[in-house]
This record gives structure tokens, C-alpha cells and sequence, in this order.
């Protein structure tokens, strides 16, 4: 059985198209990225997915579940850390996992779980004090609670310093050692490529690629990054030619004595020839393997200002009654689970 299963799933607000026919298999006990500029669509998806939203068209099944019909049955048994949690600021950080652990009718000790995310010493503090990351290290011990069999998790690692991002990932391939399936959207792509078995980039509500990130790097052009040595300084006119032939993502000055170029592989030898052409020595070329940014990069180019510009359509919808009653939808479908959840509460 998939964990998550999206088949043909497309979701409209107004004339915004937020998730295009959208077909996703994520298989039990892996760890999956989702990646996308922002307004790509990945918290709609991930509000597809545990019924805040309901799709225009198509079907999604979570955990063997239908995610409408059974939502209840997925939220028993799914940990979600939403985006933009917001804590009762009167509560002590206790006090909210003590809440999910009610909810969820689990036999958990809260200070085992608030001392897991590094809050133990803050347990007793009112969550209104928090900052930012201990906030969102709140909302991940409430994700926890349960031991659920999928954890979703949207933007795990906003707000947080160094230490605690490296806590999330490890807490990540912890859960994902117990069994547990985790489907998270980030922009940090180190934290996805530390963590993630694989990768789907969202582009305008499209899903661009779906692959192990090795698998990307075979399946790109976006293949090299190559770094040129050079024998003397090179001037902003070469950068510039460089910068605009065919196949040249970005380029950019490693020290005096070389350049970095971000390119698709045929065209490498270009490069070298134009830095040539202009009078340069080349003393040596390597090339490095592709990043994940730079395949990030390669499937969502010129994807900006669509999403900006879907993005400022959507803020004039938002006046209107139809996006309200998109959001009343929302809360229809969260209002209809039985029971009070802890993800309910974190909306
Ligand atoms: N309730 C809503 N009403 C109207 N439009 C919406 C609503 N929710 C999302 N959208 C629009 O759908 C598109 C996708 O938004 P979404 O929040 O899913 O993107 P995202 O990939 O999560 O972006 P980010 O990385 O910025 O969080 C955007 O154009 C957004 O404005």
C-alpha cells in the first residue's frame, strides 16, 4: 500500500489553478521532498492531503484512506507541523503536547517528547513567549506524538538556527528508521538532499520531476558546474559573453585565478572557448557535480514571475466572496473531523 497516493488531483481557488492534474505516488517508509518556488502549490497539496482543501478534480488516498471521505482515519495516524503554526500563547509548551497527546488518545510522557525537539527546558514557559524556532520545534513535538505513520511536514525548518535544523534532520531519519513515512516541503535544499530518498519539484502547480536526486542529476541538462582556472584576472565583459551564450545558467568569479560556471554539459566547451576568445588563458577546467539548487534551478527556471504574478492575482481574489467561501471550505472540511485533533488545533 502508498502512503500517499494523488491521482489526477487538481485544485482552482478563482481563476488561480494552485495544483494542475497532479499524479504522485509516495511509497510507506520513505522520505520525500517537496519542492517548488514559492505559490508552486506544495501547501495546497499538503492541505489536499489531510482535507483542508478539497480537490476541483481528482482523487487522494493517504495511508490506504480516501482523504475526504476518511479524513478522521488519516488523522489518527498522520503528524502534520503545518505552516505558520500558532501556539495558544497562554498555555505552557506542556500543556500543548499534553493537548496532542489527549487528542490522539496516546500513552506518551510530554517531557520525553518536549525533551526530544530541545525544549525540556522551556516545558513550563507560556508558548506566547517562544520565539520563532522554539515555536516551531513546539509544533514538531505535537507533529510527534503518537508515533504516527506518516508525518507531513510543511516548511520544517523555518525559524530555525543551525542546531535545531540539524535536530530536525536527525529527528526526520529517526522516524524514518522506525518505519514512519515523511512527506516535507522545504527551501532549504541541503536539509532535502541530507534527508530525502526522493524528490518531486512542483512548478506552477505542475509536478515538473519526481526522482532520487541522483536520478535528477542523470535526467538534467543541469549536470556541471564548471569551475575554469585562469592565468590572470578576468574582467566583467567576459563574464558578461559568458553569461549569454546558449546553455549558461549562472557564472561567477572564483577569486582572481578562476570562474565558476553554472552550465548545461554541452555547452562547456563554449565557455571555455569564449573566455579564450577573449584573450584569457585557460589553465585548467573541472567540472562539479550538480547541486541540488542547481537542478532546483533547471526545472523551475522563469518561473518567477509566474508565481508572482499568479500570486498578486490571488491577493485581489481575495477580497472577493468566492475566496472567502474557499477558506469557509477549508474550515468546513477541518470542522468535520469527529473528534478534536492535535492538527486542528494547530491550524
Ligand atoms: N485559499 C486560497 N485562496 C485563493 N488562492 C489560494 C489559496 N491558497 C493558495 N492559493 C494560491 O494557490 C497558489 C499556490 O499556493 P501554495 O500556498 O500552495 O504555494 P506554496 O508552493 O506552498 O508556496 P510557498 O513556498 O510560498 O509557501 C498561489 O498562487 C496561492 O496564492
Amino acid at each position: 500500500m502508498a502512503a500517499i497516493e494523488l491521482d489526477g488531483v487538481t485544485k482552482r481557488f478563482e481563476d488561480v489553478t494552485a495544483v494542475s492534474d497532479l499524479s504522485l505516488t509516495v511509497e510507506e517508509g520513505e522520505v520525500f521532498g517537496f519542492l517548488g518556488p514559492n505559490g508552486a502549490g506544495k501547501s495546497t497539496t499538503i492541505n489536499l492531503l489531510l482535507d483542508f482543501v478539497r480537490p476541483t478534480a481528482g482523487k487522494v488516498s493517504v495511508l490506504g484512506h480516501d482523504a475526504r471521505a476518511e479524513s478522521v482515519a488519516v488523522r489518527e495516524r498522520t503528524g502534520v507541523l503545518p505552516e505558520g503554526f500558532d501556539v495558544y500563547d497562554r498555555l505552557t509548551g506542556r500543556a500543548h503536547v499534553e493537548f496532542a497527546i489527549d487528542s490522539k488518545e496516546a500513552d506518551a510522557d510530554p517531557d520525553a517528547v518536549l525533551e526530544r525537539v530541545g525544549l525540556a527546558d522551556a516545558a513550563d514557559r507560556q508558548a506566547g513567549g517562544y520565539s520563532k524556532g522554539m515555536r516551531q520545534r513546539l509544533a514538531l513535538a505535537m507533529a510527534l506524538v503518537g508515533e504516527p505513520d506518516l508525518l507531513i511536514l510543511d516548511e520544517p525548518s523555518s525559524g530555525l538556527d543551525p542546531a535545531g535544523a540539524k535536530e530536525m534532520r536527525e529527528i526526520v531519519l529517526e522516524e524514518a528508521e522506525r518505519g514512519t513515512t515523511v512527506f516535507f516541503s522545504s527551501h532549504i535544499l541541503e536539509q532535502v538532499e541530507a534527508v530525502c530518498d526522493r524528490v518531486g519539484i512542483l512548478r506552477a502547480g505542475e509536478l515538473v520531476a519526481v526522482d532520487s536526486i541522483d536520478g535528477l542529476r542523470e535526467a538534467s541538462d543541469a549536470d556541471a558546474t564548471l569551475r575554469v582556472a585562469v592565468g590572470e584576472p578576468v574582467d566583467d565583459d567576459v563574464l558578461d559573453a559568458v553569461r549569454a551564450l546558449d546553455g549558461v545558467r549562472h557564472v561567477e568569479r572564483d577569486g582572481d585565478d578562476a570562474v565558476r560556471v553554472g552550465c548545461d554539459s554541452d555547452a562547456k566547451t563554449r565557455v571555455v572557448s569564449e573566455i579564450e576568445d577573449h584573450g584569457v588563458s585557460v589553465t585548467d577546467f573541472t567540472t562539479e557535480e550538480a547541486s541540488l539548487e542547481d537542478l532546483f534551478l533547471a526545472y523551475t527556471e522563469g518561473d518567477r514571475e509566474e508565481a508572482v504574478e499568479a500570486d498578486v492575482e490571488s491577493d485581489e481574489a481575495s477580497d472577493s466572496t468566492e475566496a472567502s467561501s474557499a477558506d469557509a471550505e477549508a474550515d468546513d472540511a477541518a470542522a468535520e473531523g469527529e473528534a478534536a485533533t492535535g492538527e486542528e488545533v494547530q491550524r
